[in-house]
């Protein structure tokens, strides 16, 4: 994978350009998307720059995530990827192709979910899948794409009467009805319920086992902790970290919280410092440690309970969640 500001990994043998199968079917250097300024190398400094400068590569048969804040440019790269608008800047290539200028040779090959599918709201799902499939070579039958989203029993019910998350299901059949080899989901499951956002999950782990080449933008961290190979953290145009999404929360420190037991002190602890501690706070009688080396520190605290005779009520000890990577990054860059 080429590389943003801040890559964290290379944890896999193959290194993090290599991924999936080896070939990278996403090719993206030093993007640029300005906004409000006419023309394909629109000079610098007019508009607004939403995507600024930034590098990846997505390997054949990987899921790879753009996480980012709002505003932070995730779908004015998701649209540039699908061909929807020429970069200002950089170039893209997906599967070998430019896909603005070299569109015919890449749409057949995608499958888009975009934020806002915009159906006719008289037609039923059938109905609305029938006309895609018209336009869509090597379409799959509309009762199989259907049934792949569990929209069969929707079939014949007009858009209109869909609820937000059905609507979200059908943008999927369709994303899906010309097979395709590279899948673009722009928040895939927004607006779905718990039950429904699970079944999605499951079904795109499943076109990624079959093969597909899948870019995820999505506002849900566990999403792309559920679902993703590689992720990038976009902040304000830019690629704040990137790499495998095990790596990029074990670069944030470890939790370990429990009751500090009546007639002690934080100070009636080994040296925190010597336990691997980098950090720490104390709410009412909860001490709350951070540390990067987690079995050391649980390791410390333990011993010292054992041998004071105590039993630690509330003891929580953890590793980093993506959400908690996520804030520290995003707190980082606002403090920057
Ligand atoms: N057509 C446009 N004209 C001008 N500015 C735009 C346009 N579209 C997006 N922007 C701006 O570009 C920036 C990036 O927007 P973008 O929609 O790519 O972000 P995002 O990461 O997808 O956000 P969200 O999570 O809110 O969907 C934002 O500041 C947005 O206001």
């Amino acid at each position: 994978m080429n590389i943003g500001e801040k890559t964290i990994g290379g944890a896999r043998p193959s290194g993090a350009a290599s991924a999936g199968s080896g070939e990278s079917v996403i090719e993206v250097t030093g993007l640029r998307r300005r906004y409000g300024a006419a023309g394909r190398r629109a000079s610098a400094g007019k508009g607004f720059e939403a995507v600024r400068g930034i590098d990846f590569s997505v390997a054949r048969g990987e899921l790879f995530a753009l996480l980012g804040t709002n505003g932070a440019g995730k779908t004015s790269t998701v649209e540039l990827l699908e061909g929807l608008a020429p970069p200002t800047g950089g170039q893209v290539r997906v599967l070998g192709h430019d896909p603005f200028t070299e569109r015919h040779r890449v749409r057949p090959r995608i499958g888009m979910m975009l934020q806002e599918g915009g159906f006719p709201a008289e037609l039923t799902p059938a109905e609305t899948l029938r006309m895609w499939a018209g336009c869509t070579s090597g379409a799959r039958p509309v009762d199989e794409a259907l049934s792949s989203v569990g929209l069969s029993r929707r079939r014949d019910v007009r858009v209109k009467q869909l609820s937000g998350g059905e609507r979200r299901r059908l943008d999927l059949a369709l994303a899906l009805l010309g097979r395709p080899e590279v899948l673009f989901l722009d928040e895939p499951t927004t607006g779905l319920d718990t039950e429904a956002r699970h079944e999605t999950w499951q079904l795109v782990r499943e076109l990624r086992d079959a093969g597909a080449t899948i870019v995820l933008t999505t506002h849900y961290l566990e999403e792309a902790e559920e679902l993703a190979d590689r992720l990038a953290i976009l902040h304000g145009g830019r690629i704040a970290q990137a790499g495998y999404v095990a790596d990029v929360v074990a670069a944030h420190p470890s939790h370990i919280s429990f009751e500090l037991p009546a007639g002690f002190h934080l100070g009636d602890l080994p040296p925190l410092g010597e336990l691997g501690v980098i950090g720490h706070e104390t709410v009412g009688r909860t001490v709350r440690l951070r540390t990067d080396e987690l079995q050391r520190t649980a390791t410390g605290v333990l011993v010292w309970a054992r041998d004071q005779g105590l039993e630690l009520t509330g003891l929580d000890v953890r590793t980093a969640s993506l959400e908690e990577a996520f804030l520290h990054i995003a707190k980082g860059l606002e403090n920057a």
